[in-house]
């Protein structure tokens, strides 16, 4: 058991899937993972273990936000042996090129969290996906003939009341979606000598205005976790 999860050393698979909605870690274990058992409930963060195709995965919340990403990758980590955490999380996109529900591989992140100037001060950290991860699931979206793109993405911590005009600005330079956890994920990966990948769905399109309901966030991100999960079973 560590400080936030209550599973024992073993029960979880070396790779992880991580959508920040602990209610659709349960709906994929419930759907997509076969002898799916839950190994984490504390507070409602489920985690569960099961397989797909064949393969060991576990499938947890991690609640939103970086410092909340950091705990759970973290114990995940060092307290499980856990070697690849794949986020899949909805996202916001400021960018004329990319589509309502598109998929977007994290390539790279640009954030302005204290987290980052906590741990590197004035040194300008570039939190990076894994190569294999990003290749594999850019490969496995292509097969899928899912609407894939890969590149820049930004965290932050805000969700409402961001910097509107430097979303703006990012998007100018190439950053395709944004969210609230992938650069803590990044760093706590690298730091412990782990691997991790955000892919991400654009859900809310800040430009036109389209978005989703909570219903859909939890159950019908079907391409993006058939992606995740395809890119799991191959690593
Ligand atoms: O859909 P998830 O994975 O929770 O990710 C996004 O949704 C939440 C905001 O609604 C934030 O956690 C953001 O990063
Ligand atoms: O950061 C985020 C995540 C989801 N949707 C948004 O609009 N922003």
């Amino acid at each position: 058991m560590s400080f936030h999860i209550e599973a024992k050393v073993g029960d979880i698979a070396e790779t992880i899937l991580l959508p920040g909605d602990p209610m659709r870690a349960k709906f994929i274990a419930e759907n997509y993972l076969e002898n799916a058992v839950c190994y984490n409930r504390i507070r409602g963060i489920l985690g569960y273990t099961g397989t797909y195709k064949g393969k060991r995965i576990s499938v947890q919340g991690t609640g939103m936000g970086m410092p909340s990403m950091s705990i759970y990758a973290t114990e995940l980590v060092n307290d499980y042996g856990v070697k690849n955490l794949i986020r899949i999380g909805s996202s916001g996109s400021y960018h004329a090129d990319v589509k309502h529900m598109d998929l977007v591989v994290g390539t790279a992140v640009c954030t302005s969290s204290a987290m980052f100037r906590h741990e590197f001060e004035n040194f300008s950290y570039a939190p990076a996906a894994d190569f294999k991860l990003v290749r594999t699931a850019y490969d496995i979206g292509e097969k899928l003939n899912l609407p894939v793109r890969a590149g820049l993405i930004m965290t932050e911590d805000h969700f409402y009341d961001g910097n509107e005009p430097m979303y703006k600005k990012m998007a100018q330079y190439q950053v395709l979606a944004c969210d609230n956890e992938s650069a803590a994920m990044y760093m706590v990966a690298a730091k412990y000598n782990a691997r991790a990948l955000s892919i991400l769905t654009v859900t809310d399109h800040m430009l036109t205005n389209e978005t989703i309901t909570p219903e859909t966030r939890e159950t019908a991100l079907h391409d993006m976790i058939r992606m995740g999960l395809e890119t799991a079973i191959v690593l």
